[in-house]
């Protein structure tokens, strides 16, 4: 059981509340400008002069040749840049030690029928994953990924990778481009250098550990070249895996932006970045990470990923999947008091993502009535979410949205996806009669989320949770509706140490943290909101 700073007392998930003015109550933002790039810039990940910050690497881009300026980070710092090229010039060949960090997801309404072309309404969480990226020195030509939740340290002849099938003309792609699907041959170049990954460990656990590193590789061989440098990527959580709070998903944000941020075709994150500039970065972040979360689960709808790299509270939809999604923001997202419970029994997306795929094309007429039910259920809580003026939720409203989670749950029920562990947590609640009770994420195990009554005694919420911790659950404590994807380059914090210049987070550190407390309490972004160092794109203007 978590209990960082910053969080809820009483154990709940908060909904951040948006500060800032609100933008207009819903707007989408999934179109991104990069069709407007008249010339592909060459992508290489060639040793060239990194300087210490990617803020500015642009103007150190020589594989970089002209773009616009909506989508050309090499336009938008002006003067300001041409003093830091001077000091560029005498900067190091190797980028310093950076961190990436991307938040998990509630789906608070939707999940499945999202797969399905229908709505769904997620918010981020303030459990994140972080990936240290350190370069080697030129003359270590290997990739390794040490990936401590799973298990997996592995290590990679970069020389030895497929780059002759991924650079082919015919399938190179670029990084503003939009994949929706893998290319076969490309994912089979890919499967030899698999083999070798989780060699004698349980089946089992060496699937899990499959699924990361041929993410990782595909993204690698997509946007890298064989003149990449080497790199440790160790990457750290604080989100359960495969508990349906979107784990794969900030994996793959977290490579993607490293990635991006490698080739140097990333601007920003920066303050006083205008929010369109922002957004084509975290559009482009996003893509990749779709790319990634393809290569974990097959068909995914693309909502995790979309949470992830962008923050904050949304409604996904995507109908036609060779066209960016639909997402409409919400900021006027209440702030509910949740309970978010683990069954931990762990399932794959994948597996429960089939299975109503199996019921779909048995039963199709049925599971299409109940599917779309669900979007039904999604589309009314949106028009109830986006009706409350100032985010305040009245007694009605929140009954409301309750009867909205009872009949959302029965839906996933009756498609085959709850478990038994699932089924009992709401069968606590009701018998407390204290809240409203859905899975959240793929089911067959994971998690749970309660929207608690608003006149109930706190005696009964804690009943209610000893109850669970007796019966083997677990507990999270986390804030909705944060920061997506940030950087911090270089690795450099302050903690309050009394460090000069503050603490340098270098591998061994970062591996040494004591668990998700000791993760947060290093490098922790989301609980502590002001933690210097850490940049966002954001996506709406302060
Ligand atoms: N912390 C992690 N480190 C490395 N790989 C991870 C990590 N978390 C998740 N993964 C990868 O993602 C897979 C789990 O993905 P899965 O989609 O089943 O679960 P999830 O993303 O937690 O749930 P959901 O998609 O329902 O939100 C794992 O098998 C593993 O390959
Ligand atoms: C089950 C699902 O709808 C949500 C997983 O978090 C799958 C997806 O959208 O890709």
């Amino acid at each position: 059981m978590q209990n960082g700073r910053g969080r809820r007392k009483n154990g709940s998930l908060k909904l951040s509340k948006n500060k800032s003015p609100r933008p207009p109550v819903s707007q989408s933002f999934a179109q991104s400008s990069d069709g407007e790039i008249p010339v592909r810039p060459k992508v290489s990940m060639a040793p060239v002069a990194l300087a210490n910050d990617p803020f500015t690497h642009e103007i150190s881009t020589p594989a970089t040749t002209t773009t616009t300026a909506a989508t050309n980070p090499l336009t938008t710092n002006g003067v300001h840049t041409t003093k830091k090229l001077m000091a560029r010039k005498q900067s190091s060949p190797m980028a310093p030690t950076f961190m990436v960090s991307a938040p998990g997801k509630v789906i608070v309404f939707g999940e499945h029928a999202v797969v399905h072309g229908k709505a769904a309404m997620a918010a981020a969480i303030s459990l994140r994953s972080y990936l240290l990226v350190t370069t080697l020195s030129k003359s270590q030509r290997t990739v390794t990924l040490n990936f401590r939740d799973i298990g997996l340290d592995h290590t990679w002849d970069i020389d030895e990778l497929p780059w002759n099938v991924f650079q082919q003309p015919s399938k190179k792609k670029f990084y503003y481009d939009l994949v929706t699907s893998l290319d076969p041959e490309l994912f089979e170049s890919i499967q030899p250098h698999l083999e070798s990954v989780g060699k004698g460990i349980p089946e089992e656990q060496r699937k899990i550990q499959q699924r990361s590193a041929s993410a990782f590789l595909y993204l690698f061989l997509s946007l890298g070249s064989p003149q990449s440098p080497g790199a440790i990527y160790t990457l750290r959580s604080t989100i359960p895996v495969s508990a349906g709070l979107g784990s794969s998903a900030t994996v793959c944000v977290c490579i993607s932006t490293a990635l991006l941020l490698q080739i140097r075709t990333l601007a920003g994150p920066h303050p006083d970045q205008p929010p369109e500039e922002s957004e084509v970065q975290i559009e482009r972040i996003n893509r990749w990470a779709f790319v990634g979360e393809m290569c974990m689960h097959g068909n995914p709808s693309g909502v995790d990923n979309t949470v992830s790299a962008g923050g904050k509270a949304v409604v996904f939809r995507r109908t036609d999947y060779s066209k960016p999604p639909v997402v409409t923001r919400l900021p006027n997202f209440p702030e509910l008091r949740l309970l978010l419970v683990n069954t931990r029994q762990s399932r794959s997306t994948a597996v429960e993502v089939a299975k109503v795929g199996t019921l779909k094309k048995e039963h199709p007429r049925v599971t299409e009535t109940i599917l779309n039910a669900i979007d039904d259920v999604s589309v009314s809580a949106q028009e109830l979410v986006e009706s409350l003026g100032n985010g305040e939720c009245s007694k009605e409203t929140l009954e409301h949205l309750g009867t909205l989670i009872r009949l959302n749950h029965g839906l996933l029920v009756s498609l085959g996806v709850s478990h038994p562990r699932l089924e009992r947590i709401r069968e606590l609640v009701d018998h407390a009669n204290i809240g409203w009770t859905k899975l959240t994420g793929a089911g067959g195990g994971g998690c749970a989320i309660t929207l608690l009554r608003p006149d109930i005694k706190e005696e009964a919420v804690r009943e209610l949770e000893q109850k669970l911790t007796d019966e083997g659950y677990a507990k999270y404590e986390t804030t909705l509706g944060g920061d997506g994807v940030g950087v911090l380059w270089p690795a450099v914090l302050r903690n309050g140490s009394d460090e000069e210049g503050g603490e340098e987070i270098d591998q061994q550190k970062f591996e040494n943290a004591d668990g998700p407390e000791g993760i947060e309490r290093l490098v922790g972004v989301g609980v502590q909101e002001k933690r210097e160092g850490w940049k966002f794109w954001k996506r709406t203007a302060p």
